[in-house]
């Protein structure tokens, strides 16, 4: 689905490259984690990925098509949903209308967009009662529920989240991983996370490591 192709960065403050020209490819259907310790560029990759900005030499293909012909904006409305840390959720609308506002910006064909969002929500533990209020009345871990939904409901097929489970307890943090690998096993879509934590790489399909300017996939341990 997504094919990184001899791609590099740099901020034009730093005096050297963050990566190796990097290769790699993503496939639909699976949940990457990527690894990292801190500054190793893991940040800068999703954003690269995710069309938030532009890699400085080398090219990214979604489908076999270049993010260039394609244009940013266009790949970004369409093909791509980002699940924040910080959740990035409108804050003083509901949660019920965070996801309708999202489904009308995408132009869902949904018929009807609240039912279609109520159902949604329902499926991740938030009723329509608790759907109704205004998010910054929900938990943090609801609330990253609410901004997981809005990915699921989108058509995009891929889906990047940097450090979803950062602000999270534990269990909260294995309720979002599951959501994800739902998203990847049962809707088909391509998940790549960014996390600190090894429990979280350890529970997705491959895992990556950024390390040395390098991604080196991880071998998962035994259980
Ligand atoms: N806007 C910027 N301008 C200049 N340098 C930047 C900018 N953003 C990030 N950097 C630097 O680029 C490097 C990679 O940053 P990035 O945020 O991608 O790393 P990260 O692996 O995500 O780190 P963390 O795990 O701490 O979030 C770091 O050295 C960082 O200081």
């Amino acid at each position: 689905m997504l094919k990184i192709e001899k791609m590099n960065y740099w901020y034009q403050s730093k005096s050297e490259p963050l990566y190796h020209a990097i290769d790699l490819a993503f496939e639909a259907g699976k949940l990457y984690g990527i690894l990292g310790s801190s500054g190793s560029g893991k940040t800068t990759f999703l954003s690269l990925i995710a069309g938030l900005d532009r890699p400085k030499t080398g090219d990214i293909y979604y489908n076999n098509e270049s993010l260039k012909k394609i244009g940013l904006t266009n790949y970004r409305n369409q093909y791509v949903s980002i699940v924040f840390q910080s959740y990035n959720l409108l804050p003083y609308l509901s949660a019920l209308d965070n996801i309708v506002a999202a489904l009308e910006i995408t132009n869902s064909q949904h018929k009807n967009r609240k039912t279609y969002a109520i159902d949604m929500l329902a499926k991740v533990g938030i009723d329509e009662n608790l759907a109704r209020k205004n998010v910054q009345h929900l938990s943090g871990g609801q609330q990253q529920r609410v901004a997981i939904v809005r990915a699921m409901c989108c058509d995009a097929k891929l889906v990047v989240a940097d450090e979803p489970t950062g602000n999270l307890d534990e269990t909260n943090s294995r309720e979002i991983i599951r959501l994800f690998t739902q998203l990847a096993h049962e809707q088909g879509k391509c998940v790549i996370v960014i996390t600190h934590e090894k429990e979280i790489a350890y529970a997705c399909d491959v895992i990556l490591e950024l390390k040395e300017k390098k991604f080196t996939q991880v071998d998962k341990a035994p259980n």
